[in-house]
């Protein structure tokens, strides 16, 4: 499927929401005109650093805010309903019926009062699912003993056995969409690779579209076919991952991809990203990461940059890299500058 699809025939639209968080101390404007578009059946890491916006945008999917958490502009289409919009009873039908999501913190996520098998059955349709359905699903997950595990209560399970649970709950009404948020970062390296290879298979076999949040550019490399790249608030650039990784346009791009320990060859000097991440506010203008950035221009200040298209990504830079002449322009639109 081509990047022109995608964005004609999405699962999932999120378009140019803003988020606000209001606390009595402050005003954090957590989504500042985050759009993206994703394709039924498509692998995507939402990657950029803490506080870039990754988990507001996974809860957003699912109308799943804090109360604190206010949307004051955009929309957000699931499989052609505008879920920010919808009757509570109809958002509830669309959690259940079409999104699944796999928390970071899988032990937390599971109702401590409930045996395993208990809560397996109220994830499955009907809620009447036999014993042996619920052993299908704890065995899809590559639980050994499952019959044992059925019987158990969070607090006796380890993480990575809670990680594979959740993951069955979430998977159990084969979604439409799940949404991941970084759910191996508490995993060791062993495990992590076993709970992607069974997330994306699973998703695979029942043509779910994965939303896959992380700080692990290395995992989203490998294990997803697009990546979209956060920063203040904002999807800054999005585009099939080994373009964006081996040849960013974002300027944050660039930086996120030098400083990953993952992704920088045997010898060469890993390069930090300077400065601190962005808090943006709604009185916030312009680029949220001139700060920080090398290239950034009196505009870059003041003004917002517009989208651009480069060569079938989408970029919201003023300089992206491919204008100072490294290389040459390919399907752009407008640059400014
Ligand atoms: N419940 C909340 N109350 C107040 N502010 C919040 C809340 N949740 C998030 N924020 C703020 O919103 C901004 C975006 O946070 P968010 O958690 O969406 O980012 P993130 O990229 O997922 O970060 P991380 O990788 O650390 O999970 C941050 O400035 C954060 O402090």
């Amino acid at each position: 499927m081509s990047e022109r699809d995608n964005r004609d025939s999405p699962v999932l639209a999120i378009e140019d929401v803003t988020v606000d968080y209001r606390t009595p101390d402050r005003e954090v404007r957590a989504l500042d005109g985050a759009s993206l578009s994703v394709a039924a059946g498509d692998t995507v890491g939402v990657v950029g650093e803490s506080g870039s916006g990754k988990s507001t945008l996974g809860l957003l999917v699912g109308r799943l805010l804090p109360p604190r958490g206010q949307r004051t502009s955009g929309r957000v289409v699931v499989d052609g309903e505008q879920v920010l919009d919808l009757p509570d009873r109809d958002i509830a039908r669309v959690r259940r019926e079409k999104l699944g999501f796999i928390p970071q913190d899988p032990v937390g996520s599971l109702n401590p009062t409930l045996r395993v098998g208990r809560q397996l059955r109220l994830a499955l349709p009907g809620r009447s699912a036999s014993k042996q359905e619920l052993v299908d699903q704890l065995e899809r997950v590559q639980i050994d003993d499952p019959q044992r595990v059925l019987r158990l209560y969070p607090h006796e399970v380890s993480g990575g056995m809670a990680q594979r649970i959740a993951i069955a709950m979430a998977m159990a009404r084969q979604p439409r969409i799940l949404v991941a948020d970084e759910p191996t970062a508490a995993l060791d390296s062993q495990v992590r690779e076993e709970v992607l290879r069974l997330v994306f298979g699973l998703a695979n076999e029942a043509g779910t579209t994965v939303l896959w949040l992380s700080h692990d550019l290395n995992a989203v490399s490998r294990w997803c076919r697009r990546i979209a790249v956060m920063y203040g608030g904002r999807v800054v650039e999005d585009g099939l991952v080994g373009d964006v990784l081996e040849r960013p346009e974002h300027r944050y791009t660039a930086a996120l991809a030098a400083s990953d320990p993952a992704r920088v060859a045997a010898g060469e000097r890993l390069a930090p990203i300077g400065g601190s991440p962005a808090t943006r506010t709604p009185a916030s203008v312009g680029c949220a990461f001139a700060p920080r950035c090398a290239y950034a221009t009196a505009a870059c200040g003041d003004v917002t940059p517009p989208t651009v298209e480069i060569g079938g990504r989408t970029v919201l830079c003023h300089h992206p890299a491919s204008s100072d002449g490294e290389r040459d322009l390919v399907g752009a639109g407008e640059v400014q500058s």
